[in-house]
């Protein structure tokens, strides 16, 4: 996981995936020498509301940065008002770096947000700027609990969804994907941002983090998944979803702690509901 000590000092996007030098492919191979055994898969797809709420026990509000970049990155919500920008669903919210910058910058959007770990809805909910007039936290596993039950349906002009489609276990993304349609106005969309294949952190993990193809765990239970472009549009078609854009953004970083400069990749897109099916 990209931490709050990793610095950004420059970015560009890029319609090709990054390419690998024979070093990090070695390594990549390398990952394939020992992989999760199926007991211990079953008992962290189990346990993976824990691992989440354990992971904001131990770094509470510390761990994200503030992203104050979404209305730059994401032009839907550059002018929300003259847009006609009214309510946003923020899925997998952790504890509301996306949602309170987005509050401040659009004083007539209304915002719900959830997220499946307690301990984050409850940080999202002590936050100074939470305005209970202005947005709504709430509880919710988008694998199995129906939306429905807290969003009017087709009520919500924007999902957002922020690296939480990666922590999901690929066999259960589709079924969270149809969950967010229930609850989009038909003329309205998704605006994703995630890990991008081959990012740094996907070349780091060492033999024994696989899980499966471009899937990995954690030291501390939480899973990832390294999205191409191809596995996501494929997705968000199966889903009912046109893909209006979907990019590679390449970034480089400088990891303070260990003093190097790494390369991210992030898959960004915005996907609208099919019109005919
Ligand atoms: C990498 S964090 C990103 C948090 C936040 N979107 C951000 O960018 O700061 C992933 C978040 O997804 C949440 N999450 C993972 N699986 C989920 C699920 N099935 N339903 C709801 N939230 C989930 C986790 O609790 C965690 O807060």
């Amino acid at each position: 996981m990209a931490s709050s000590d990793e610095k950004s000092w420059s970015q560009h996007s890029s319609a090709s995936q990054r390419l690998l030098s024979e070093d990090e492919q070695a390594k990549l191979e390398h990952q394939n020498s020992r992989i999760v055994s199926d007991f211990k898969q079953t008992k962290l797809e189990r346990e993976a509301q824990k691992h989440w709420d354990v992971f904001y026990k131990r770094n509470t509000t510390k761990f994200f940065k503030d992203r104050h970049w979404t209305s730059r990155e994401f032009e839907d919500l550059c002018g929300s008002e003259q847009k006609g920008l009214k309510t946003l669903l923020e899925v997998g919210c952790g504890v509301g770096n996306f949602l309170f910058p987005l509050l401040e910058d659009n004083s007539s959007l209304y915002i719900y947000a959830c997220d499946f770990s307690p301990r984050a809805v409850q940080f999202v909910k002590e936050n100074s700027l939470y305005d209970e007039s202005r947005c709504k936290a709430f509880q919710c596993d988008l694998t199995s609990d129906d939306l429905l039950a807290y969003v009017t349906p087709s009520a919500v002009d924007v999902v957002t969804m922020i690296f939480v489609l990666s922590a999901i276990h690929p066999d259960k993304m589709l079924q969270s994907l149809l969950n967010i349609r229930k609850v989009l106005a038909p003329s309205g969309c998704i605006l994703f941002r995630d890990y991008g294949l081959h990012d740094f952190a996907m070349i780091r993990f060492s033999p024994g983090s696989k899980l499966d193809e471009n899937f990995y765990v954690r030291q501390d239970g939480t899973r990832s998944y390294f999205f191409s472009r191809e596995k996501l549009t494929e997705l968000f078609n199966e889903a009912g979803f046109e893909t209006e854009k979907c990019d590679y953004i390449l970034r480089e970083t400088i990891n303070k702690k260990e003093g190097v400069c790494v390369p991210r990749v992030f898959v960004q897109g915005k996907f609208t509901i099919r019109k005919r099916e």
